[in-house]
Formats: structure tokens, C-alpha cells, sequence
């Protein structure tokens, strides 16, 4: 990816942002797209002026106050006493500015909109302050930019820490961050839980895909895996039937949660991506309805019984939404869709349509399959009549068949049975926010009787081992896997179960799943795949490794430390550079499902990396601020030294403070510690109009003269807003680093590397936002990184 398309994609992407400002409101006009709405009657007529109105309307800036919960309400309680009073009764341009207001449907308040224009945020002294506080909590995670609408899936989906969670179409991951969340709601102000659950978070798009990994590194979770497959054939995974990576008896993974946030036309982000409005057509949503299903049927077959899957869009076609509930529930006794009424209550919405009509190309409208096939025949006969080949185009090939039955709806009597008013729409003019639609649908709990000889739960569990009927576009890839598997079968390496050879999907023995296994079976794949999939193995570091038991020394880390669960990525296996944490889960799925065959882009948090010690002294691994949270758990008391705000000023102002000018008591403990990596706390308080509302534990790094906070500038700025209510931090003279995962600048990882996260420069990441913001996807967060 050359860095002039880079510079491209920024652009075009720039102009559409900016456009929303100034374009004409003549220029937001489309006649097939008002014909086509109308006669969907989505809106009451009475309605239609106020609908139009709002979607020629810019976006109010919506944000969301995330992280774990105890962080979250502290930082809310600030905006609530601090920016929101500070914002109050200001003018720009002479005109009044409301001050950010909560949305009232967003649980405990957390989310927030803010009616000015990026520009004004940007450019205004008086939001100079709040915008850098947006900016810096931004980059630590604990404020996300995410349009309103876009946070109710995961809201829909009710995430529990114990639920196993698949998020199908996820990048950029604006929702990946919420489902984390929710995985993590146990977690304590300043230590992070291992959930017992699991988020897989996939994308068919390379490039969002390492987009995605870097955006979720903002709340790193050990039980998080990013993939990188086609959602609507997803492969079956297996896991052990008892929960322990070294059992032999196996399971196929199903899940109680399921996102699938699909790729759409995105006619709802019509008030943000002003682009949509002139090329608009009923064709886009028509042609992505097959691939929308698809992906819909096989999160079906990948749910656990009483789970749910939430289907949402960022489009108001009802061929993209209605129909494809409608064409995946046809016949389907075992899923229903849920009543949401109670849920949200304050969020203002309307009804799934329960009748709708469906465009051909030309523009015409169709109220049934029946009308629409009786004007093709009609079309066809004109042809003959007028000397055409009947039904052939031009190059004398049959035309292609633009709807299908699916695209409307079904008989009155199928859809009451359905209930397709139970889906959601939102419309711009209801609360100020983009076009959104939601659907909620849950797998009824087995029932198994010991009366059903072959119970449906088997039946079920059958389908879901089955390949999916496959596109001729995928065929090549999913001949390269079922190479990639037949030569693990001969090697012996590594035991894949033959979808064909499982009739019931009941346990099945694959070969013993040994970590000696998984290391062979890693290395000899490398270099043998298929495909653009280049990324290192996973390999699990026996518990009594050399370098894992030094860093457990160093930290005292208590035997509880879940040392069999740390892996390292790179082709030889061993830990040269830093070493991961995978929840207990997350390894078992490792364990038995080759990470090739499951295109598995990331998994595991880096905890520990390894330090070069400067002169005369030795490198050595020391623990990762972000990672610090999950380990502190497991840390002794006694290893952690003891802070005060005047040493945290001390850390935050300089780059390197010499040792001398610690305040005492904290110089004296420091210097009777060895050099290297250590953790220090610094217990709420106040001093000198600096204060601290909770403990807060960073790691620093003690040299022969000098102490450091081992923090990227971000997160210490973000840290120094918070404590002493200014950014005190030392300039930096160039734009600063940032970590991202697993890609250097040609999106490939080179020979021998190791695969972990690189420092690349801010551009670096805008650019990569800027070129994924280009694909059409339907993305109602495109901008998120961008504030
Ligand atoms: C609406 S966006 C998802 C937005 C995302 N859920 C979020 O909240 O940030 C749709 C995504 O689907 C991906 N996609 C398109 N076709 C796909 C497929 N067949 N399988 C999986 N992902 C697909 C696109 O790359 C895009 O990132």
C-alpha cells in the first residue's frame, strides 16, 4: 500500500467530511431515492418533510465514556462537574452553543452527544481544553467516538463475562469495543479479570482486519481473537467438551452471542457521507440482500441454543433488512424474534415494516415477485416483437435475474407468524441521529427428549458442521485449506476432524492436542500456506521456560499466575521478544483448531517485552503499562513501591528525571532497588490542586541515573489532564509513536521478524483509517479515530 494512495484515501475522505458542512441543500436530492421511500411508506407522509429536514442535516458528534465500569463513572462524574459547566453558555460566530447533553436512552448515562460542527471542536479556544480531553481519553480507551446509533447492537446483545461471543463483520470495531467491554464488566478500577468468555471479532477485509486489532488494543483482553475470513462461511471450530486444552474429546464451538453488524448500502449515513446521496440505487441494497442472508444463515448455524444473534445495518431499505429476517426465518421453527419494546425504553422508534416493494434497475417499483416477473415477461416480449433475440442481452447471454422472491416479503400469514414488526428502525428525525435498523433473534433452549431418537439438538449440531454451500469467488481459498488439511492429516501433526466424517455432531477424538504438537504443528506450516495469510503461530511456552519463570520471579507473581496460558509469536517458538497472555479459553481454541485454517490475525495481550539495560547492564523482559491491570492480580503487595502525586508530577513532567530529584520517602525506596522494571501506586489523594480520585498503578523503569514512566505520551497526557487538569508533559518534537499489531509499512511481515506490535507513526494509522474509510461498506463509525 503506497503511501500516495494513502494521502489519496485521506483526502477524499476529508472532502466528504467537510462537504456535510457546506454543501447545498439542492445538492441533496434524489429522485429514485424519495420515489423509492415513499412508496416503502416508511415514514407517515405527515412525517416526510420533517425526515427529509433531518437527513440534510450535519451529525451532532456522539461519544461514548467506555472502559471498566468504576474508571467510566469517575470520568462521566468529570464531564458532568467539570466540561459540561466549563461548555455552558458559550457563543461562536455569535451564535449560542449547547452545552454536551447525555443521550437519555444510553444505560447510566455514559453516552453523550455534543451539537458542533468537528471544525468548532477543532479550531475554538474554548473547546481547546475539552477537546484535548476527548483526544487523549480517546487513545486510552476510555472515551470512544461512535455515532449514536451504532452503539445499540451491542446494547441489543446483552453480553455477559461468561458468554462466548462472535462479532462477524467487526472492523473497524467500534462495537468489538463495547462487546469487550461488557466481557470485562468485572473488572475492578485498577485490575483487569480474565473472562471466563470469549469474543471472536472477524473481518473478510485484510486491511480493516489490522485495523480492527489496533483499535481493540485500547482495551486489551486476553480473551479477544481477531480472524480474517468470509463471515457466510465461517468455519466450524472445535473445543474441548470439558474446557481443558488437553482433552481429546472435542465439541463444536457454538455461541451465545452473535453479532452480525453486515455490510450494507449505508443509505442511513446519508447525513455523514454526503456522497450517497447522487449515487444512490435500490440496485446496491438488491445485489448485497444474498450476501446479507448468507452471512445471517450461518451465524444461525453457529449459535448455542437459547442464544441470540443481533442483525443490525446502517441502511433503511427493507430489502436489506425486513427481507433478509424474512428469507432467514422462512420455515425456521427454532428461531424467533424477540420483543424489544421493554429494553431502551427512552429511545424513540418505529416498527419493522411488515409490507414493502422492491426496485429493478431501472428504477421501477414493484409491490410483489408475481408483478415484478409478469413486466419482465412483458419486457420480453416487447424485445421479440421489436426483432430481439428474446430474453438475451447484447452479447447474446441470458440477463441477469435482478430480484428474487427473497427481496419481498413474504404471504401476510408468514410474516404475522414472524413478528417483523418486532425489528427497530431509527430515523434521523425521531432523536437527531443517523438511519439505523436492529434486529434481535434468539435460538429456543434444546429441548431434548429421551423420547426423540435423533433429537433435533443433533440435527442441528449436524448443519452446523456442514461446509457451506460455496460461491464459485471462494472456491480457490477453500481448496487451498482443504490442502492445508489433508497434509496436517498425513504429517499426523495435527488432527482436523473431517466435516464429512461427523454425521451427528456429536464429540469426536481428535489427535492428542499436546503444546508439543501445537508448536510442531505450527512450525510445519510455516511458509506451506495458502493464500495472502501470512501471520507467525502461536506457540504456548511450557510453564517451567526459562524467561516465563524469570519474569515471575522478578514480579513475585503469585503460583496462581496462569503461566500456561502465556504464548509467543514468532517461526522458531521461543521467547525472544515478548511474551502474550491468552485467557484459558482462548487457548484451548488454539490449541485445536490449526490458526491457519481459522486465519488467525491476533490473539493474546502482550504482557511482558523485553528492555535493553543500557550500559553494562543486561536486558530483560519488564511488564507493559497497558498489560498491567491483568497481571496485577497475581502481583505480591510487596513487590509494588510505594508513590505520592509529588513523584507522579515529577514522572509525568520530565522525559527522563534523574533519581535526585524524587521527593523523599519514594528516592530512598527506589535506590535501594535493583535497576530495571518496577510497578508503582500512587494512592487517591490530593496536593497542591493536583488529585487522584482512585488508586492508579504504572509501571516505570529505574537506569543508573535516571527513573522513567513507562506510559506511551498519550496515555500520559490523557493522565495528566486527569490528575492535575493540564497536559504538563514535555513536548514532544516530532508526531508521536503508536503501537500497532503485527504489520509493518507494506501490510507484510517479513522473514524472521517477530510477530508482535510495531511502533509506527500517527500518519501511519490516520492513513490506514483514511484508505478502509474508501471501501463501501455501510460503516457508521468510518471517522471514528479521526475526532
Ligand atoms: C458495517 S461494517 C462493520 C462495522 C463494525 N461492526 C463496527 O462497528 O465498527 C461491515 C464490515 O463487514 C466487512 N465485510 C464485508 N463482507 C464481509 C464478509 N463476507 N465477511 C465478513 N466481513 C465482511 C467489511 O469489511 C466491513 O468492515
Amino acid at each position: 500500500m503506497g503511501r500516495n494512495n494513502k494521502r489519496g484515501g485521506r483526502k477524499h475522505a476529508r472532502d466528504n467530511t467537510f462537504r456535510a458542512d457546506q454543501v447545498q441543500v439542492t445538492a441533496m436530492h434524489n429522485d429514485r431515492l424519495f420515489a423509492y421511500y415513499q412508496a416503502q411508506k416508511i415514514v407517515p407522509s405527515e412525517e416526510w418533510e420533517s425526515f427529509l429536514a433531518a437527513l440534510r442535516t450535519p451529525l451532532p458528534t456522539t461519544f461514548r465514556v467506555a472502559g471498566t465500569r468504576q474508571t467510566a463513572h469517575s470520568l462521566n462524574e468529570t464531564l458532568r462537574t467539570t466540561h459540561v459547566p466549563a461548555l455552558s453558555n458559550l457563543l461562536f460566530d455569535a451564535e449560542p452553543i449547547p452545552a454536551p447533553l447525555q443521550l437519555p436512552w444510553y444505560p447510566d448515562g455514559l453516552a453523550w452527544q455534543f451539537n458542533v460542527s468537528k471544525k468548532v471542536l477543532r479550531k475554538s479556544p474554548e473547546f481547546k481544553e475539552f477537546h484535548s480531553f476527548l483526544v487523549f481519553e480517546t487513545e486510552v480507551g476510555n472515551v470512544s467516538r461512535q455515532e449514536a446509533v451504532s452503539m445499540l447492537p451491542p446494547l441489543f446483545l446483552d453480553v455477559q463475562p461468561h458468554h462466548r461471543v462472535l462479532d462477524m463483520c467487526a472492523a473497524p470495531g467500534s462495537k468489538t469495543a463495547q462487546l469487550l467491554e461488557a466481557l470485562h464488566a468485572q473488572d475492578t478500577l485498577t485490575s483487569s479479570s480474565i473472562p471466563p468468555g470469549l469474543l471472536i471479532a472477524n473481518d473478510s477485509d485484510h486491511k480493516r482486519t489490522h485495523l480492527l486489532i489496533h483499535q481493540s488494543a485500547r482495551l486489551p483482553s486476553p480473551a479477544l481473537m481477531v480472524t480474517n475470513l468470509d463471515a457466510s462461511i465461517y468455519p466450524s471450530m472445535r473445543v474441548p467438551v470439558d474446557d481443558s486444552a488437553s482433552s481429546s474429546q472435542t465439541t463444536p464451538l457454538l455461541f451465545d452471542r452473535i453479532l452480525a453488524d453486515v455490510p450494507c448500502s449505508g443509505d442511513g449515513t446519508l447525513r455523514k457521507n454526503v456522497g450517497i446521496w447522487a449515487g444512490w440505487q435500490a440496485g446496491e441494497g438488491n445485489g448485497l440482500h444474498g450476501l446479507q442472508l448468507r452471512i445471517l444463515q450461518r451465524a444461525m448455524k453457529l449459535l448455542a441454543p437459547g442464544g441470540r444473534i443481533v442483525y443490525s445495518t446502517c441502511s433503511m431499505n427493507p430489502v436489506e433488512n425486513e427481507a433478509v429476517l424474512a428469507a432467514a426465518l422462512g420455515g425456521e421453527k427454532d428461531f424467533h424474534l424477540l420483543p424489544t419494546s421493554h429494553l431502551l425504553p427512552a429511545l424513540v422508534r418505529r416498527p419493522g415494516l411488515t409490507t414493502w416493494q422492491a426496485s429493478d434497475r431501472s428504477g421501477a417499483i414493484y409491490e410483489s415477485y408475481d408483478a415484478f416477473l409478469a413486466a419482465s415477461e412483458g419486457a420480453k416480449r416487447e424485445q421479440a416483437d421489436n426483432g430481439k433475440e428474446q430474453g438475451r442481452d447484447r452479447k447474446g447471454k441470458e440477463p441477469k435475474v435482478t430480484l428474487t422472491r427473497g427481496h419481498f416479503p413474504p404471504p401476510p400469514e408468514e410474516v404475522e407468524r414472524m413478528g417483523l414488526e418486532r425489528c427497530i428502525r431509527i430515523y434521523p428525525h425521531l432523536q437527531d441521529t443517523g438511519g439505523f435498523f436492529v434486529a434481535v433473534l434468539e435460538r429456543r433452549p434444546s429441548v431434548a427428549t429421551s423420547a426423540t431418537p435423533v433429537s433435533r439438538e443433533k440435527k442441528r449440531e449436524a448443519d452446523h458442521e456442514e461446509e457451506e454451500e460455496v460461491p464459485e469467488s471462494k472456491k480457490p481459498r477453500l481448496e487451498e485449506e482443504a490442502a492445508e488439511r489433508r497434509e496436517e492429516e498425513s504429517t499426523g501433526v495435527m488432527k482436523v476432524e473431517d466435516p464429512a466424517d461427523v454425521d451427528t455432531g456429536a464429540t469426536t477424538t481428535t489427535g492428542p492436542a499436546s503444546q508439543t504438537d501445537t508448536q510442531k504443528g505450527a512450525k510445519a506450516k510455516k511458509g506451506d500456506l495458502g493464500g495472502s495469510f501470512k501471520e507467525h503461530p502461536y506457540t504456548f511456552l511450557p510453564a517451567d521456560d526459562p524467561t516465563l519463570a524469570g519474569c515471575i520471579a522478578r514480579l513475585h507473581l503469585t503460583p496462581s499466575f496462569p503461566s500456561s496460558t502465556i504464548l509467543v509469536r514468532n517461526p522458531a517458538g521461543t521467547p525472544a521478544r515478548a511474551l502474550y497472555l491468552a485467557s484459558p479459553l482462548v487457548r484451548s481454541i488454539i490449541t485445536h483448531n490449526h490458526y491457519a485454517r481459522i486465519r488467525l490475525a491476533s490473539a493474546g495481550v502482550k504482557v511482558f517485552t523485553k528492555q535493553e539495560a543500557g550500559r553494562g547492564a543486561e536486558a530483560q523482559f519488564r511488564v507493559l503499562g497497558e498489560a498491567l491491570p491483568l497481571i496485577l492480580p497475581y502481583m505480591d503487595e510487596g513487590t509494588i513501591v510505594e508513590g505520592d502525586l509529588g513523584v507522579l508530577r515529577v514522572l509525568v513532567q520530565g522525559v527522563y528525571p534523574l533519581c535526585t530529584v524524587f521527593p523523599e520517602p519514594f528516592r530512598g525506596l527506589m535506590e535501594g532497588r535493583e535497576l530495571g522494571s518496577h510497578v508503582v501506586r500512587f494512592p487517591q489523594g490530593a496536593l497542591d490542586g493536583a488529585s487522584l480520585s482512585h488508586d492508579v498503578i504504572l509501571p516505570i523503569w529505574k537506569s543508573n541515573v535516571s527513573l522513567t514512566l513507562m506510559i506511551d505520551k498519550k496515555a500520559k497526557s490523557a493522565l495528566s489532564m486527569r490528575v492535575f487538569g493540564k497536559d504538563i508533559t514535555t513536548p514532544a518534537k516530532e508526531k508521536p509513536l503508536v503501537l500497532i499489531d503485527r504489520e509493518d509499512g507494506d501490510g507484510e511481515v517479513g522473514e524472521g521478524t517477530e510477530a508482535e506490535r510495531v511502533v509506527v507513526s500517527v500518519d501511519d494509522v490516520e492513513a490506514l483509517a483514511d484508505e478502509v474509510d474508501d471501501v463501501p461498506v455501510g460503516d457508521a463509525d468510518a471517522e471514528m479515530v479521526d475526532l
